[in-house]
């Protein structure tokens, strides 16, 4: 590892405002997914280290949310500077401990700082509301107030991006925030804290608890003081926090599993439909819950459409994140292989044809062949569970309400892409898809200033944008007489 800031990569968490080494105790190992070496180990903490982060973070949020919005809004400025500052380091350490190409992680630490950015400017307009009275001698206000000691629990796929996206608005609101970090990537988030502290913001506030997920998720979700638990991840796990939080009332934010549809109409622009097709399926190798997972093309513009695909993917050079030119890395783990494999085989099995791919890369580990599979049918598990790694399913279809219907056929609701050119389609079939978000001929849809979010089975509440303030505030009405 060869960083220009060598406190940034730190064998230590930050526990209620004091740092616990590695080396202290029992620890856990980090390994590099692209070559399977250690890259170094962080301290295995439990419930305990839990409940005293929750319990600081209670303590130091009395006197932050009592400092001006300008206060605190000018630390979280600061931190946002820092880690642009750092952000060849922090891309390295991510690259290092998930995978991803060095310039795939360089984007993703830009787009984490800017939220860290989008809500040091939201800080200061949390404005509440004065409304007319309903008698002569009433006045009506409306204050927000920071809802509580905040909970996150996040993934290995964005290990800087997930993490700022939640903490920032929980710090700009005035809440503390006790944070789990997936174990395969906690270095990312390790960092963030030491650039935390170094802006200025109590480190009291900002606690990474490495450890046994079940153990420490069973006291954030059972501690009374925490009054949110923000996660994201998969439906399964969001699921089981929901059930743990019922019994303590909190409001919960899920980002969770997702099955996008990818729509090719006979009026899109073919090339520009293949652009959007790379970003949104193999961004991050297609680990990613907002990557095209079905992709429905229509008859009359197949043939063209998958000769362009087949032709761009396979130019895609699959390696070690580290090398240049790489575009994919690769994937998480021997299971994250065995889904895919178990996908590809299931739909040729039921009469997929393999046009591209479809088996692991020549580099051994858990790199993988960019696949394309045609002929794919709604009876396969590939159209109905989530992939996430680099498979592009293509399904052909005749008509508009047909491919709706389909598109819309998941319990799940969180991206969604089509490309077309009539203004009356695209209208009909954005307000027609039952998902969250909605990519209309742009296959990269995630930034700060929109509400990341979606419905039915994969989540509640919004990240980002205007709304993602108010996931961290609560409203308090308060009756005057006069
Ligand atoms: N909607 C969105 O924005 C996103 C959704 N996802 C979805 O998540 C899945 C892939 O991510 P993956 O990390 O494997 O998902 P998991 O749900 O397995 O893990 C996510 C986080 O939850 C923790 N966790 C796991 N089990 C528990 C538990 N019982 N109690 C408390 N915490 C727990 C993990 O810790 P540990 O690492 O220690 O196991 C990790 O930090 C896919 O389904 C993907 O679609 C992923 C990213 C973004
Ligand atoms: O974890 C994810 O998949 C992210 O939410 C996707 S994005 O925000 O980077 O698009």
């Amino acid at each position: 590892m060869a960083l220009k800031d060598k406190s940034l990569f730190r064998q230590a968490a930050p526990v209620g405002g004091k740092w616990i080494e590695a080396t202290a105790g029992p620890g856990l190992d980090v390994v590099n997914p692209a070559t399977g070496a250690v890259l170094g180990r962080v301290p295995q903490l439990g419930a305990g280290e839990a409940r005293e982060a929750i319990e600081a973070a209670k303590r130091a949020m009395e006197p932050w949310s009592e400092r001006t919005a300008k206060e605190r809004s000018g630390l979280l400025r600061r931190w946002f500077e820092l880690i642009m500052a750092n952000k060849d380091d922090l891309a390295e350490i991510l690259t290092l401990e998930q995978g991803k190409p060095l310039t795939e992680a360089a984007g993703e630490i830009t787009y984490g700082a800017s939220f860290v950015e989008w809500f040091a400017e939201e800080t200061r307009r949390i404005y509440g509301d004065i409304i007319p009275g309903h008698q002569k001698d009433k006045r009506i206000l409306v204050m927000k107030q920071p809802i509580g000691v905040v909970a996150a629990i996040t993934p290995w796929n964005f290990p800087n991006a997930m993490i700022t996206r939640k903490v920032a608005p929980a710090l700009g609101a005035g809440c503390g925030v006790v944070l789990k970090p997936a174990s395969q990537t906690p270095f990312s988030a390790i960092a963030l804290a030491v650039l935390a502290e170094r802006a200025g913001i109590p480190l009291e506030l900002f606690s990474v608890i490495t450890g046994p997920a079940r153990e420490i998720g069973g006291e954030m979700t059972a501690n009374s003081l925490v009054r949110k638990v923000t996660f994201t991840g998969s439906t399964e796990i969001g699921a089981e926090l929901m059930r743990q939080s019922a019994a303590t009332i909190k409001k919960m934010g899920l980002e969770l599993g997702g099955n996008a549809p990818f729509v090719v109409f006979d009026d899109a622009d073919l090339d520009a439909a293949v652009e959007g097709t790379l970003i949104s399926k193999f961004r991050n190798n297609g680990q990613t819950c907002v990557c095209a997972n079905r992709i429905y093309v229509q008859d009359s513009v197949f043939e063209a459409y998958s000769a362009k695909l087949c032709k761009a993917i396979a130019e895609l050079k699959v390696g070690d994140g580290m090398e240049p030119g790489v575009v994919l890395g690769p994937l998480i783990d021997k299971a994250a292989v065995e889904k895919v494999e178990e996908h590809i085989a299931d739909a040729r099995s039921l009469g997929a044809n393999l046009m591209l791919g479809g088996a692991r890369h020549e580099r051994g580990g858990t790199f993988f062949q960019p696949t394309v599979l045609t002929d794919v049918t709604a009876d396969m598990l590939i159209a109905r569970e989530e992939t996430f790694g680099p498979v592009a399913p293509l399904f052909r279809f005749t008509d508009e309400a047909d491919v709706i219907r389909q598109a819309n056929d998941t319990e799940f609701g969180l991206a969604s892409y089509f490309y077309a050119s009539d203004l009356s389609r695209v209208f009909r079939v954005a307000e027609a898809l039952e998902y969250g978000m909605v990519g209309v001929n742009t296959g990269l849809i995630s930034t700060a200033e929109a509400p990341f979010g979606g419905v039915k089975a994969s989540g509640l509440g919004r990240e980002g944008s205007r709304y993602g303030m108010e996931e961290f505030l609560e409203l308090k009405y308060v009756c005057l007489s006069v």
